[in-house]
Formats: C-alpha cells, structure tokens, sequence
C-alpha cells in the first residue's frame, strides 16, 4: 500500500485525474530549450557553475498567438527563474532519499537536494537573461539540456526571492545603540554599477508609496492598489527606470500576515546577486511599526556544521562540501585541435564555427569551470575511476580523463566529424 512507509514511487502521483483544485493540473509547455549542453553528461549542476553557457528559448505559439506579447517588460529583468521537466529522466521514479554528488555517497531527503528525480520531476534554475527578441528569451549560466521543456518562466526579483531582503525574524536581529535604522550611511552601500550617492537612501517621502505588486496574496483586498495592480506597478517601473537598469533594485516588501506593515525598500547589491550573494537593503516610507524594526543582524553562534549568512542557512555538504574542486589541463594536442573551431569574427571558412560561445577561448574557460566542479556521478566518481569521460558542448565533443585532484582533457572534436565519421 502506498503511504506504508514506502521509500520510492512512481505510479501514485499519475493516478489522480486532472483538476485545478487538487492540484493535479496536465501541463502544456511554453517552449523547448535551445542548450549549448546536449546531453546529461557534463552538463553543471546548477547554473552558477559555468556562467558562459547558453541557451534560448522560443515561446510556442500553441500557447500564446503572440508570444512576444507574453515576454513584454522581460527585458527590464537580468535575471529569471525558469521552471521546467527533467524530461531526461529515463522514467518518472523517485526515493525519499538521494545521494546528491556534493555529499559523496551519503544519503539525504529528496527535498534537501536539487536531485533531478524527485515526484514531480520539476527543475528550478535561476538563469541570466541576456536579451529577448520577439517571442524568444537569450538565457546564459544554465544547467538544462537542449530540448528541455519549459512550463513557466518568472523574473527574478531580490526583494521577493533572496532572504536578505525580506523581513528578519525577531530573534535575528538587534539594534546598535545609537543608530538611526531607518537611514544607514550610504557608504554601507556599496553598489557594483551605481554610484551610491545616487540613491535616495534616506528620502523623508516613502520612494512610491502605492507600489502592490506582490501584495494581492497579503489579502489588501478592496483596496485602490488591489482592483489597479498594474497601474500602480507601472510607478515602479519608472522609479526603477530612473535608478538606472539593475541597480538598485527598488522594490514594494509585503508582510503577508500584516499587510498594513508594507513597506518600500531600497536594495543595493553589494555583489551579483545571484553567484555568491550579498544584498543590502535599507528601508524608507515605513510606518512605525516597521522603524522599531532593527535593521542589523547579529549571527547566532554557529551550529555545527551549518554555514550561515546574514539571513539564511544551509548544510555544510553546500557550502563546503566533502568533494574538492579539480585542477584542469588541457593536453596540448586538446589545445590545438581547440584551435579548430571558429571565434565569431574568424573568416577561415575551414574551421568548425560555434552555435552558442564566441571564441575558442570561451569554449576553453567553460569547459574548464565544468570540468573543475567534477561533474561525474558518485556512482563514476568512485567505481569507474580509470574510465574515460566524454561530454558535449556547443559543437564539441570533450574526451577527458580524472586523477587525483585533477581533470584532463584529451581530445576535443567538432560533433559534426563525429556524426559523420558514425554515419559512414
Ligand atoms: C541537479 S539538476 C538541478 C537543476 C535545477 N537548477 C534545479 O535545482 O532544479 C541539474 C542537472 O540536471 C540534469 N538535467 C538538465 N536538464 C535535464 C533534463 N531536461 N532532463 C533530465 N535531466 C536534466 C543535468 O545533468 C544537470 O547537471
């Protein structure tokens, strides 16, 4: 019987018939991925590990008659969430617990991990967006494979999807004696892009005050904002406009249990937001409930074994896991038929050119940053040692080999000379 203490499933979730109201809803993808990664082998585990790989993806017109009408505003957003099917997967299977390849062998719960085999096969990777044209999305540091189906794209937004810039809960945070929270010294925020004295850091008037986007689940209803959300999201978008493209992110912070505790904050990315994170926020046009709020965070004593950040926690298999980083050299036969391939202003029309990377010497730092986050499975890693491993990228074929500590690559290959060679 299902639900006895069973460790794996695969059929349970595929009985149930479609409704909206159960949750058991048939899905239509919006569009299939493009990737520079054709299949699974050598392919990141998530997108921060090789911020040059591409892709893109073409709204199909099955589900939208103008599909450029549906990305309208995308591309005011750097970054997106995409949702999509582990369709690769060989078979809908999952256990309640997995051996993700950060911990080596050992095992954890299914929804600790971002394991590709869990009950709904669904994928979450947090892309760039480089640019969109018509009905199709430019997306670069991914980890999906070509022909993935989409089912929904979102944009990122700091101030809604990185703990950073939402509330602290209570026992988080403290107030240094003295410090007027409600307006930080602009030097504490620093900004990559921006020049910090720019921002209205410390404006006695809310920024934009009638700002819900992201508010209707806080349950404003009957509301002036909540019948005319997009009207008032457009305020936004022009103070954003005007705070010059990415930086700051400037956004409406809804308490969803108080909605009248909404607030408009200022965020400045000290970092890039998404590899290896720090954001800042600062508060303006807070009631008063909200300036009683503290503003600095004080780490609790760390447990053990668990990295902490300002605002947020995760094992130490995340942050440091038991699997080193590699060493990667290219021999220098690799190196020379690297050579082979075509950057995007070379005329050598006898040269293999590229679908997705620029230059030879883009392909080179991929696939070393591929290579160097060890991408076998435990299962290779520790029974298959000796093998040779091979991957495709873009055009090419990768054959490379693992020692102790470190990745060679062998030889690398046009996939076209291949095919042929196959072929006949
Ligand atoms: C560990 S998953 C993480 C994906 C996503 N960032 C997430 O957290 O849900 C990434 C791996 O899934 C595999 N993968 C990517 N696209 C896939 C697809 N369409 N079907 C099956 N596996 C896929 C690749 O081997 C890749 O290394």
């Amino acid at each position: 019987m299902p639900g006895h203490g069973e460790e794996r499933g695969s059929n349970r979730l595929r009985e149930a018939t479609p409704s909206l109201e159960t949750g058991n809803i048939l899905t239509t993808p919006i569009g299939y991925i493009e990737s520079c990664f054709t299949a699974k082998n050598g392919t990141p585990r998530q997108p921060s590990v090789c911020s040059m790989s591409r892709a893109y993806l073409k709204i199909n017109k099955n589900v939208f008659n103008n599909p450029e009408h549906s990305v309208m505003g995308l591309d005011q957003f750097s970054h997106v969430w995409i949702l999509f099917v582990f369709h690769q997967n060989g078979r809908l299977s999952y256990k309640a617990k997995v051996q993700p390849p950060r911990l080596n062998g050992a095992k954890t719960g299914v929804f600790s991990t971002r394991s590709p085999h869990r009950p709904n096969a669904i994928g979450l990777t947090l892309a760039r967006l480089e640019k969109v044209e018509g009905g199709t999305i430019y997306l670069s540091g991914i980890d999906m494979i070509q022909g993935t189906p989409v089912l929904d794209i979102k944009p990122y937004i700091a101030a809604y999807d990185s703990p950073q810039n939402t509330s602290l809960s209570p026992n988080e945070l403290t107030v240094h004696e003295g410090q007027d929270e409600s307006c930080l010294p602009v030097d504490e925020y620093t900004s990559i892009d921006c020049k910090a004295a720019d921002l209205p850091l410390c404006s006695d008037e809310p920024v934009h005050s009638t700002v819900t986007d992201g508010c209707e689940a806080a349950g404003a209803k009957n509301s002036k904002e909540d019948k005319e959300p997009y009207l008032n999201c457009a305020d936004s978008l022009k103070e954003r406009k005007k705070l010059e493209g990415r930086c700051p992110d400037v956004a409406h912070v809804c308490d969803e249990n108080n909605p009248s505790q909404s607030r408009t904050s200022i965020l400045v990315a000290k970092q890039d937001p998404i590899h290896g994170v720090s954001n800042e926020t600062t508060e303006s046009g807070m009631d008063d409930s909200m300036r009683s709020r503290p503003t600095e965070t004080r780490l609790e004593s760390p447990e053990e074994c668990t990295s902490k950040d300002l605002t947020s926690s995760v094992p130490c298999w995340v942050s440091n896991s038991p699997v080193t980083t590699l060493r990667v050299r290219f021999t220098p036969h690799s190196e020379m038929e690297l050579r082979t391939f075509k950057a995007a202003d070379d005329t050598d029309t006898e040269k293999t050119p590229f679908k997705y990377f620029q230059s030879p010497e883009e392909a080179k730092r991929a696939i070393t940053t591929l290579l160097a986050a060890d991408p076998r499975s435990v299962y290779r890693r520790k029974r298959c040692e000796d093998r040779l491993y091979y991957f495709t990228l873009d055009m090419v074929h990768i054959t490379c080999w693992f020692g102790e500590g470190f990745a060679e690559v062998l030889r690398i290959k046009p996939i076209s000379s291949l095919h042929h060679s196959i072929n006949g």
